[in-house]
């Protein structure tokens, strides 16, 4: 498999995203620094991994959002490649408008780190088809933006269409709806705030996020 993490100044999840995607997919992905115009051809899977990118300057992911790699990114999530942001990765997708919504501060003021409980919302998609919907699955947090916020109207179609894949079984951040984790139109990017690169080893208290790396991989065997 042909896979690429990239990383942005601030970035401190990337060399775990790098263990998972390697362990998971069997090869070693590229690792892309931010200020790289193109990104390697023919692409299966792209992470956007979790940490500090830019010191959280302006609002989380804002900075990272405008890096020159993201415009390859986004023709790359345009064409149809899984792309996974965990975390800050999540809130690089948002702020680059790859996913509705923003993530604000957490409502408490406090960051949040611990496992947390999540409900698959959505079992069907690429990321999601080793679960069952509704099981109950455990991934750790560790945030102080994960607060995910939109109007009410981007929020009942994200539910309406299957969008909403991961939500919190417990008040974690604030977050509208408990959302953790949510989907684009065509289901090929993926933001979630939890970090699946955390649970891939039983070392590591558990390996439900191995499930979610091992969906993907799943899912590109089939459209090979
Ligand atoms: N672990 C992370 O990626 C942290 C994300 C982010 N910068 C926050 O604290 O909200």
């Amino acid at each position: 498999m042909n896979t690429a993490v990239i990383t942005f100044p601030g970035s401190n999840c990337d060399r775990d995203m790098v263990v998972a995607v390697r362990d998971v997919f069997g090869s070693q992905p590229h690792q892309v620094w931010h200020r790289e115009t193109t990104l390697p051809e023919r692409l299966d899977f792209i992470a956007l991994p979790g940490g500090f990118s830019y010191g959280d300057y302006l609002r989380a992911g804002a900075m990272a959002a405008n890096s020159p790699i993201m415009r390859e990114i986004v023709r790359e999530a345009e064409r149809g490649v899984p792309v996974l942001g965990v975390c800050n990765g999540f809130q690089v997708l948002a702020e680059a408008r790859l996913l509705p919504g923003a993530l604000m501060r957490n409502a408490n003021q406090r960051f949040v780190c611990r496992d947390a409980a999540l409900r698959v919302e959505n079992a069907d998609t690429r990321f999601t088809t080793g679960f069952s919907k509704g099981e109950t699955i455990t991934i750790p947090v560790a945030h102080h933006d994960g607060n995910y916020f939109a109007d009410e109207t981007t929020l009942d179609r994200l539910e309406g269409d299957g969008r909403v894949v991961f939500r919190y079984l417990h008040a974690t951040n604030g977050s509208r709806r408990d959302i953790a984790g949510i989907v684009n139109d065509g289901g090929n990017v993926l933001g979630m705030m939890p970090h699946p690169e955390r649970a891939i080893d039983a070392a590591h208290g558990g390996t439900d996020g191995r499930r979610l790396f091992a969906s993907v991989m799943e899912s590109l065997a089939d459209t090979a």
